[in-house]
């Protein structure tokens, strides 16, 4: 199944935590199985906090853009659409909480879960959290809000 971020269009496929286009990027990949999107990625050396451990801020940016991923999923599922059709469903984060619950080890796999809380107008929330060898290390939520029309249609224009 395709990832979510893989069907953005490639002008909205720059960020740095999803871009597919951004090299330097995590290019994290958000895949949607009805009920949940499941995202893996595995930190690299330099993502340490302190020694063997995954720096915070990595931990927080999977969550954001895993959430606004799962919006993106959640909102073409609800709506019965194919995902990456025009009108483009392109979500971004309006609110971020993260909350550490214990120190996440550098090295193996993370999995990054996404859900649903509500889905209602623009607005998705969704709870997201971290799992390593089946501990739950982060929990947050994300309020994503679909981009606005005029942000959208800015920076699809082409000249
Ligand atoms: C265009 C695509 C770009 C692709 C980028 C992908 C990004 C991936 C993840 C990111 O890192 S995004 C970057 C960080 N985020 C931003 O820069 C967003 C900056 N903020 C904005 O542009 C606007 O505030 C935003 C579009 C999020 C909302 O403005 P709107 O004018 O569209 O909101 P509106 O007032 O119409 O509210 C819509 C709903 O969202 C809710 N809402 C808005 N801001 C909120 C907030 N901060 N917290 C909680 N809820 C919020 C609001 O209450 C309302 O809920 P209800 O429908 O239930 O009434």
């Amino acid at each position: 199944m395709n990832a979510i971020q893989d069907t953005y269009p490639d002008e909205l496929s720059h960020c740095y935590g999803c871009g597919r286009l951004n090299p330097d990027g995590l290019q994290i990949k958000s895949v949607w199985n009805g009920n949940e999107a499941i995202a893996r990625f595995t930190p690299r050396p330099y993502h340490t906090a302190v020694p063997g451990y995954v720096y915070g801020g990595l931990l927080a940016s999977l969550i954001d853009c895993h959430g606004t991923g799962t919006a993106a999923a959640a909102a073409y599922a609800a709506a019965g659409r194919e995902p990456g059709t025009a009108p483009y469903l392109r979500f971004l984060t309006a609110s971020l909480r993260v909350n550490f619950l214990k120190p996440t080890p550098l090295g193996p796999e993370l999995i990054i879960h996404g859900r649903v809380k509500e889905l209602a107008g623009r607005k998705v929330v969704v709870e997201a959290w971290i799992e390593v060898d089946g501990e739950t290390t982060v929990q947050g939520e994300v309020v994503a809000v679909q981009a606005p029309d005029h942000m959208l249609a800015n920076l699809l224009r082409r000249d």
